[in-house]
């Protein structure tokens, strides 16, 4: 029977990256995703930028919006201090079991809890279920007309503290034009973009990176 393309995804990862090895793992998607088949992680140019607002930031709690295959969680949880705790989101069960195979075969279990369901159901249980009380770091990655409504969300439930960091992708494309323009013109945020491209292309893309000031 036919493979979906995450399934293919994982397979090169079994096949190309070392265990215990996160950056392999990192490294062994890029190549399936130039060579065989185009696939929406956040990518290696993106990534590096990703990667530079982790490290500025060191986070001790993050919370990752699409989970996808894992590629990005991979990529945050292997630059994270010891005892930080980095939870994902992923909506859609069969990428959810993908994923979880990509982050245990990268070692990463233990710093990484991922959450099956709906953000917009999960986000007001983050105190009460994770013992959360904010977040440190918010990756956005998942559906485009959630950011907003998502945002919002996390605002009213207390999930950010002055000084927390949205990190949004994919603000050009596909594009997120409603957190765009909240996310700008809220006194609450200070925003800077971050140019680059979108994912394996030559296309326009970039992260939106914006700081709570409670
Ligand atoms: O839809 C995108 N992301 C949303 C992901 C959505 C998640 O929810 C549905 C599924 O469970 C997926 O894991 C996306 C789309 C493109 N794209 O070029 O179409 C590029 C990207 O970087 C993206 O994050
Ligand atoms: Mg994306």
């Amino acid at each position: 029977t036919q493979t979906t393309r995450p399934q293919r995804m994982l397979a090169a990862v079994q096949k190309n990256a070392t265990r215990g090895d996160p950056r392999s793992v990192v490294k062994a998607i890029d190549q399936f995703c130039r060579q065989k088949e185009w696939a929406m992680n956040v990518g290696d140019e993106k990534g590096c930028i990703l990667d530079s607002v982790v490290t500025e930031v060191n986070p001790a709690t993050v919370l990752e919006l699409g989970t996808y295959c894992g590629y990005s969680t991979v990529r945050i949880a292997s630059l994270l201090p010891p005892d930080a705790k980095l939870i994902t989101l992923e909506f859609n069960p069969h990428n959810a079991a993908i994923a979880r195979q990509v982050i245990a075969w990268a070692g990463l279990g233990d710093k990484i809890q991922l959450v099956e369901g709906a953000s917009g159901d999960w986000i007001p249980k983050m105190k009460e279920k994770f013992g959360i009380e904010t977040f440190d770091l918010v990756f956005l990655d998942h559906w485009k007309d959630r950011y907003l409504p998502d945002t919002k969300l996390m605002e009213e439930c207390g999930l950010l503290r002055k000084g927390s960091i949205l990190l949004a992708d994919n603000v050009i494309s596909p594009g997120t034009p409603d957190y765009l323009e909240y996310i700008r013109n809220s006194p609450r945020y200070k925003s800077q973009y971050f140019r680059s491209h979108l994912e394996y292309t030559k296309a326009e893309d970039g992260l939106e990176k914006s700081v709570f000031l409670g």
